[in-house]
């Protein structure tokens, strides 16, 4: 840690001295009509070590980039030595440095290959086999619920990274899902989530699975106490809460305090942040979902991105090259956003899965030294599933005043071929129209020839696409559980790469807490409004609101 603002980078001003003088010849339009190489020049094919079924294609021609910005966006990561700090990561170094913690998901999908010396990397494989044993037993139907029935319905009670991960993993490999197994996922403190959910449950076959890392989460432990509750009042007996309620934890003390089992326990460590835990017994709804051996070819995909990122020089290595690009635009062009755009739809939960982990990753304005920077870090992340985003938002991304890139990721082949694939045949035509629309736009002319001598001059204006506007293009043969692990790790080194070039810790969560805080102190006092003190007129004034109109 130099203890330096990335602004204070050589090849910072350097990139700035580029931006201010260069801005104006970045033009796809142009860049692409002078070198017809440029497809060959500016896309990489990553091909799995361990599986060649398994490989991605970046695209990132669509850029407002020339080699040698991207030789000098690359000359900035290594400036912020993001090759030493990976190093370290992989080594298992405190680089969580406000907790004074490991970052080593990587350790969770790691199979002995990497050496890690850290505390717990060497209990990884146990818990695997006892997420194996148990996944098992429940798909198998072995695991039987107190009346002696199998188990139909699995809830499982997290929030944040124990909910979002399972939840996008679940939707993604949907079509290797038992589908007689039912999954639901309450997350919400607000009990219509959990109304609903328990309307769809048999207590006699239904598993609650209650994963916090901390498991001292309000939501998580209200939602589960709520289903404790809800189940005991059928089944009668607490004997029985063992067949029914597992716990996925650091926290032993809390589980057992709740009343699970330590045999239904699944551990994890404290160097496994929240928004990085699917790989680890937070997974267990995805192994009961897809089967373990499916649960471990998604933690097999992401270990061979890890080796990717791990081994390869930066200006092949695609997590490095996505976030030096996304530095560029987010740092010198200004663009306040970065849109997730999946043409697939059982992807359709992957921008709500990087809106936590980009998001609560990268949202801090304090450097690790403690420095405030004086430049913008991480982007607001959002998105869709293609078609439909088109037909909402896209009309800002084309035409509006903003400037948004975007990622358009897509498979070659589909899940579901109907009608001879023709969906899938439409679904990628606009795959592939939407970043050439995106990039090359629509002159004033080709308007006119369109519409003729009559049009008003409004009209052609109205209709013409300025263009220039940046993506990348990704693509895969098929969303198997290997390509999707590969993907998600793409995305995590990507924002780790960020993080390191802002200078930010990527992996505490402060700014979750002041919230929590507040609404504790407010909780105790929403029953009399004489209680109601401390705040400001407009707090004070929606809690007297609520009193008076309650009904309970
Ligand atoms: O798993 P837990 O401990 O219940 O935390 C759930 C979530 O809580 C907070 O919002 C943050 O710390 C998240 O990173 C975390 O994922």
């Amino acid at each position: 840690m130099s203890g330096k603002l990335a602004s204070d980078y050589g090849a910072w001003k350097h990139l700035q001295g580029i931006y201010d003088v260069e801005r104006s010849q970045l033009v796809l339009k142009d860049l692409f009509a002078a070198d017809p190489e440029r497809f060959n020049k500016f896309h990489k094919e990553f091909v799995a070590a361990s599986n060649p079924s398994n490989t991605i294609l970046l695209d990132y021609s669509k850029n407002l980039i020339t080699e040698p910005i991207l030789a000098k966006l690359l000359d900035l990561a290594r400036e912020a030595d993001v090759e030493g700090t990976r190093d370290k990561m992989f080594a298992g170094e405190h680089i969580n440095t406000s907790e004074d913690r490991a970052v080593l998901h990587v350790a969770l999908r790691n199979f002995n290959d990497f050496k890690i010396a850290e505390a717990g990397v060497d209990e990884v494989a146990g818990v695997l086999a006892h997420m194996r044993e148990f996944s098992d037993s429940v798909r198998s139907g072995a695991w039987k619920g107190y009346t002696g029935k199998t188990i139909r319905t699995v809830v499982n009670i997290g929030i944040g990274g124990s909910d979002l991960g399972p939840v996008m993993v679940t939707e993604a490999l949907k079509p290797y899902a038992k589908r007689d197994l039912d999954f639901q996922f309450c997350s919400n403190i607000d009990g219509t989530h959990m109304a609903e959910i328990l309307r769809l449950c048999d207590p006699e076959t239904t598993l609650f699975i209650i994963a916090s890392k901390t498991f001292t989460t309000q939501e998580t432990i209200t939602n589960a106490e709520t289903a404790r509750e809800w189940f005991l009042s059928k089944a009668g007996d607490k004997a029985h809460v063992a067949k029914h309620f597992v716990a996925l934890s650091t926290n032993e003390k809390a589980v057992s305090a709740f009343g699970i089992d330590k045999a239904n326990m699944f551990a994890f460590w404290d160097w496994v942040g929240g928004r990085y835990s699917l790989w680890s017994a937070i997974g267990l709804s995805i192994a009961l979902c897809i089967g373990y051996d499916r649960f471990e070819e998604v933690l097999r995909g992401a270990h061979d991105m890890d080796k990717h990122f791990k081994e390869t020089p930066l200006e092949s290595n695609l997590p490095v090259i996505m976030a030096v690009i996304g530095i560029w635009y987010n740092d010198f062009y200004g663009s306040q956003t970065h849109a997730l755009l999946p043409y697939d739809q059982y992807l359709h939960k992957f921008a709500d899965y990087f809106q936590q982990g980009d998001m609560e990753s990268n949202g801090k304005f304090i450097t690790k030294s403690g420095k405030r920077v004086d430049y913008q870090t991480g982007p607001i992340i959002w998105g869709a599933a293609g078609t439909n985003g088109q037909h909402s938002f896209y009309q800002l991304v084309h035409q509006g005043t903003k400037l948004i890139p975007a990622d358009f990721i897509a498979p070659t082949t589909t899940h579901n071929p109907i009608r001879n694939s023709l969906h899938h045949r439409i679904l990628l035509s606009n795959f592939f129209a939407q970043p050439e629309a995106l990039a090359f736009g629509k002159t004033e002319e080709q308007v006119r020839k369109e519409l003729g001598s009559g049009a008003s001059e409004a009209l052609v204006k109205s209709k013409v696409f300025e263009g220039n506007r940046p993506t990348n293009s990704i693509m895969f043969p098929l969303l198997t559980p290997a390509v999707l692990g590969s993907l998600i790790a793409l995305y995590e080194h990507k924002i780790f790469t960020q993080g390191v070039i802002w200078g930010i810790n990527s992996f505490d969560q402060m700014g979750v807490e002041l919230g929590k805080v507040l609404a504790k102190a407010i909780l105790a006092q929403l029953d009399k409004p004489e209680d109601v003190k401390g705040h400001d007129s407009s707090t004070t004034g929606l809690i007297h609101y609520y009193q008076m109109y309650r009904k309970e």
